[in-house]
């Protein structure tokens, strides 16, 4: 089953020119900044060796990007196969071909120069990035496998099988081209080696470089007289899934067009020539018809390249294309005629599709699993009861997974030891007994850090340190009470002393505590916030005046505590009954004296009346009188009795 994410793209064209000794002045490279980046050849009318050149002057080509012959070897990666690359890891097959007459530079494009590390090509840096990503990724599990087949002569070979040395070309076997009822291309006898880091992948490619069939020719002092195609095929999934992505990165290395007869070859150079020029037709051939909307048939069986990079052309690939010139006088016509071949292959669109699907051997590994999983659950619910105790090495083995379990930072993370109740119920044993050591081993470390506490710092431990605490807040209650009681004391002697000057004897009782007024022993039950302090005797005086609560809560416990408070509070009863009968008395008494006073008026006020009548000559009958004044007396001597 494919799950399909596709993407339509017609084939990405860049040109390179190569560096030359002397600038030429043929060509010039038009940028702005809302059109593609332009490449034009001037050619002059005496390009053809004396001959009149009627032919027109100038020569534009659209490119997605033209790279000047300064540009350096990481720049083109950047530009050209990082994007590829991104593609390929996501599961999206790419080709980066470079095409170019001999010499043009599209071996030093794709592979590099052997020189300097900095020029450094395509495949090396690709292989670089796309296992620095592969680190990153923690969510996909990568592998790469690589293979290098070199077309030569239209026979093609297995540039990483061993035997090359030993055998030579013509021993060799041969790759073949096989195809599936999905009319899918297989290559037979091409091997395909796992490369689990950056330096086994380059340890690959250099094997295969070395390979390569290289001859010097009146171009190119090393040229490749082969096509080379180095594929990298990725394959991607999650860790608990099935679904796989697979995608496959070509990086071609195309033989280079070469006239022939301008060169003035023979021999097995000329055979090679014409080798590459056929094939290389056979690829223009195809990149017409592809270019072409009207042509059903695409003519990729001519030859074995087209056959291997059908996908790329045309189909289920994101592709892109170097184009690499040589700009000098003498290669201004083969320059032109690769810029014309890049502007119909631009015209080619591709259809790159995400190709997912389901691996079956990962998936029945993981209905393996699944199904134990069940096994184990089924065995649990029916109870199937092993009835064998456990060995030792089983409990060790035990023991470890319990430690492991509890040392995992992971809050998801499961002690699994199936469904084997032996099992279960000795990891639970485990796990008390880890706990029960925990809780001993904390007691110890308390009870440590009290004796260190109490050595240190000569602090008694907690308990302690609150019994002396409770015992201060106690004396400072005795303090309070016994300044209370002076206090009140002092209030009832003067309210006695009043009475007293009042005529009216104070009542002392002999039943109350010796020495004491009824007054100083009301005064001990007096509620405490009444009573306020003023004598800085008592220790430190409270921020406020008034007791506060835990004042007032401490002076009832220790009210109700105290064991005279019932005779206490019958003396106070008592007292209370007695204040009244003396504050009646008290009245009564001054009623008498009021009347007594009156009557001593009215004797008074007698004695003046007799006077004045004797004054005036009137007498009266003093017996009479003597009477009155009597009786007033009398009256007196009785109110006094009351
Ligand atoms: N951009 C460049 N910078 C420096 N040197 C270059 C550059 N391009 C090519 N060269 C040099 O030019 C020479 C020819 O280049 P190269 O072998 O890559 O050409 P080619 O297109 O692969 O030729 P052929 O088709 O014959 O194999 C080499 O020595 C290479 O190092």
């Amino acid at each position: 089953m494919e799950t399909n994410s596709m993407v339509k793209q017609t084939i990405q064209i860049f040109a390179r020119i190569r560096p030359t000794k002397k600038p030429t002045g043929f060509h010039s490279i038009e940028e702005s900044e809302n059109e593609d980046p332009k490449l034009e050849f001037m050619v002059p009318h005496d390009l053809a060796d004396g001959f009149v050149n009627n032919k027109r002057e100038i020569y534009k080509f659209t490119f997605q990007k033209v790279f000047n012959q300064k540009t350096k070897q990481e720049e083109i990666f950047e530009a050209i196969a990082r994007s590829v690359a991104d593609s390929a890891l996501s599961g999206y097959n790419g080709t980066i071909f470079a095409y170019g007459q001999t010499g043009s530079g599209k071996t030093f494009t794709i592979t590099g120069g052997v020189e300097k590390y900095i020029d450094r090509g395509i495949i090396p840096r690709t292989l670089s990035y796309l296992f620095e990503q592969i680190n990153k990724e923690t969510s996909q599990v990568f592998t790469m496998h690589i293979s290098y087949l070199e077309i030569y002569n239209e026979n093609g070979y297995d540039l990483l099988d061993p035997r090359h040395e030993v055998l030579g070309l013509e021993n060799m076997p041969k790759v073949a081209l096989m195809e599936d009822m999905e009319q899918n291309i297989h290559l037979k006898n091409l091997s395909l080696h796992q490369a689990s880091n950056e330096e086994e992948a380059l340890n690959l490619l250099f094997l295969g470089d070395t390979n390569r069939m290289v001859a010097e020719t009146p171009m190119n002092q090393a040229s490749t007289r082969s096509h080379c195609i180095f594929t990298v095929n990725l394959a991607s999934h999650e860790p608990s899934s099935s679904t796989i992505r697979h995608s496959k990165l070509h990086l071609v290395d195309l033989a280079g067009s070469e006239r022939v007869g301008k060169m003035g070859l023979g021999g097995q150079l000329l055979t090679e020539a014409k080798y590459i020029n056929l094939s290389l037709h056979f690829l223009e051939q195809v990149i017409t018809a592809l270019s072409e909307k009207k042509r059903i048939h695409i003519p990729y069986r001519n030859s074995m390249m087209t056959s291997v990079l059908r996908d790329s052309l045309g189909g289920n690939c994101m592709t892109s294309m170097i184009a690499n010139l040589s700009v000098e006088k003498s290669n201004i016509d083969e320059s032109i005629s690769t810029c014309r071949f890049a502007q119909r292959v631009a015209l080619i669109k591709n259809e790159a599709v995400m190709n997912e699907a389901i691996e079956p051997k990962l998936e029945i590994k993981l209905l393996k699993r699944e199904v134990q999983q069940l096994k184990d659950e089924l065995k649990l619910v029916t109870g199937e009861q092993h009835v064998d105790s456990l060995s030792q090495e089983d409990k060790d083995r035990l023991w470890k997974s319990v430690q492991t379990f509890i040392e995992d930072t992971d809050v998801e993370a499961i002690l699994d030891v199936g469904a084997d109740m032996r099992k279960i119920n000795h990891c639970f044993l485990l796990l008390k007994q880890y706990n029960l050591e925990g809780k001993k081993v904390q007691a110890e470390q308390q009870k440590n850090m009290d004796e260190k506490q109490i050595v240190e710092d000569n602090t008694p431990p907690t308990k302690l340190r609150k019994l002396e605490e409770l015992l201060k807040q106690r004396d400072k209650e005795i303090s309070m009470l016994v300044l209370m009681l002076k206090k009140e004391k002092l209030k009832v002697q003067q309210a006695f002393g009043h009475v007293e000057a009042l005529g009216i004897p104070s009542y002392r009782d002999d039943s109350v505590e010796s020495g004491k007024t009824l007054a100083e022993n009301a005064v001990t039950c007096l509620p405490p916030e009444n009573v306020k302090f003023h004598s800085e005797t008592c220790g430190p005086r409270p921020s406020s005046a008034v007791l506060s609560m835990d004042y007032k809560e401490a002076f009832e416990s220790f009210r109700k505590d105290c064991e005279e408070n019932a005779a206490i509070e019958e003396t106070k009863h008592v007292l209370k009954q007695r204040y009244a009968d003396a504050k009646t008395l008290g009245r009564r008494v001054n009623e008498s004296k009021t009347k007594i006073n009156e009557m001593k008026v009215k004797i008074e006020q007698w004695r003046m009346q007799r006077v004045l009548q004797g004054l005036s000559g009137e007498t009266g009958d003093s017996g009479q009188e003597d009477v009155v004044e009597e009786k007033l007396r009398v009256q007196i001597e009785e109110e006094k009795r009351k």
